[in-house]
């Protein structure tokens, strides 16, 4: 599946540091989705090297290349859940890494399990959800199986027991990306900041990590009104094409999914409410220098509101389409 010829070439130029892959990259308003596909795959390797995890960890630099061409290729094309979202995903979580003392709350092997977790927690999305399916655990089994694959497994120098908590690690934060356990665990990751995060508890490190996995899953909120349109616009493509394969087999899919019924700034509201709001407010008790993204989930939130209104009172079809993107 990875050739020697690519991982040469990936590693031909040897590993640029992230302020050549752009002076900004390391901001916390950077949009990892401005990079070309093709410069992903060495902006990880930058990452990895800039997290300090190849020295600590003592990871081969070809088996680290060829671990992050895998990765890349086990990711298939659908407009949102695809390779650019994972990559957008670990970005985010090199942010925390680098604007936030996370090293006072979590252990280091917790931090390289939460960015080699953000790459691989959507492997192989097919761009649908069903709900009665715990999809997490099939993106886990296929980051077992990149790992398992002949020259990517770049744990292989661990201790039997680091590698035991590695894939420990690896498999909580994933299921932790199943919205439907993090409404369950909200409740605890609140009282977790009410009472105040002590680190010499492991329950909660475990709930921070699986805090700080959603808040990378969901970043794209945290960037500019653009990327948050852009978002919008490769999620409702990837809702409606399960909507209309779900009607082509006579079933009727949720609101969410049908382009005749779905009403995008209103679902946007919701899950903004719901689900966004909720997570960057608790990062921010914990966290104060976050404050600034919680800003901007605020404000989009009250912008998805006022096109709402405002295309109510046009008598908006809101027929799912997404002109009123401004
Ligand atoms: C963190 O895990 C996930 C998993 C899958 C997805 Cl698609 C997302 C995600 N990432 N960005 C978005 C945006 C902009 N809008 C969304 C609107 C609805 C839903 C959704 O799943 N609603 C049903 C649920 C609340 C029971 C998810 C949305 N979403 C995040
Ligand atoms: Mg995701």
């Amino acid at each position: 599946k990875v050739s020697d010829e690519e991982v040469a070439r990936l590693l031909a130029g040897g590993i640029p540091s992230v302020d050549q892959i752009h002076p900004c990259f390391s901001e916390i308003t950077y949009i990892p989705r401005s990079l070309t596909d093709a410069e992903t795959t060495t902006a990880v390797l930058s990452m990895f090297e800039a997290m300090g995890f190849i020295n600590a960890y003592k990871i081969n630099r070809n088996t680290l290349a060829r671990f992050c061409l895998m990765v890349k290729k086990g990711y298939r094309d659908p407009p949102y859940h695809n390779w650019m979202h994972a990559f957008s995903v670990a970005h985010f979580c090199f942010l925390l890494c680098k604007n936030v003392d996370v090293a006072n709350y979590l252990e280091d092997i917790e931090m390289l399990a939460l960015f080699v977790s953000c790459l691989c927690h959507d492997l192989d999305h097919r761009g649908t959800n069903n709900s009665f399916q715990i999809e997490s655990r099939h993106h886990f089994a296929q980051t077992i199986s990149v790992l398992n694959t002949e020259g990517c497994n770049i744990f292989e120098q661990f201790s039997r027991k680091d590698y035991q908590r590695m894939l420990d690690l690896m498999c909580d934060i994933i299921l932790a990306t199943d919205l439907a356990h993090h409404l369950r665990i909200l409740g605890d990751i609140q009282k977790m900041v009410t009472e105040g995060y002590d680190f010499k508890k492991p329950q909660h490190h475990t709930l921070l990590l699986c805090l700080l996995m959603s808040s990378c899953d969901l970043s794209d909120q945290t960037k500019d009104w653009r990327n948050t349109c852009k978002v919008a616009e490769l999620i409702y493509r990837e809702f409606f094409s399960q909507g209309d394969s779900e009607k082509a087999m006579g079933n009727r899919p949720s609101d969410m999914m049908d382009r005749d019924r779905a009403y995008i700034p209103d679902l946007q509201i919701s899950f903004m409410e719901h689900i966004v709001v909720p997570i960057f407010t608790v990062l921010k008790g914990l966290f104060p220098p976050l404050a600034v993204l919680h800003e901007t989930i605020s404000s989009s939130q009250s912008r998805w509101k006022r096109i709402s209104q405002k295309y109510r009172d046009q008598g908006f079809p809101g027929n799912g389409s997404l002109e009123f993107l401004e």
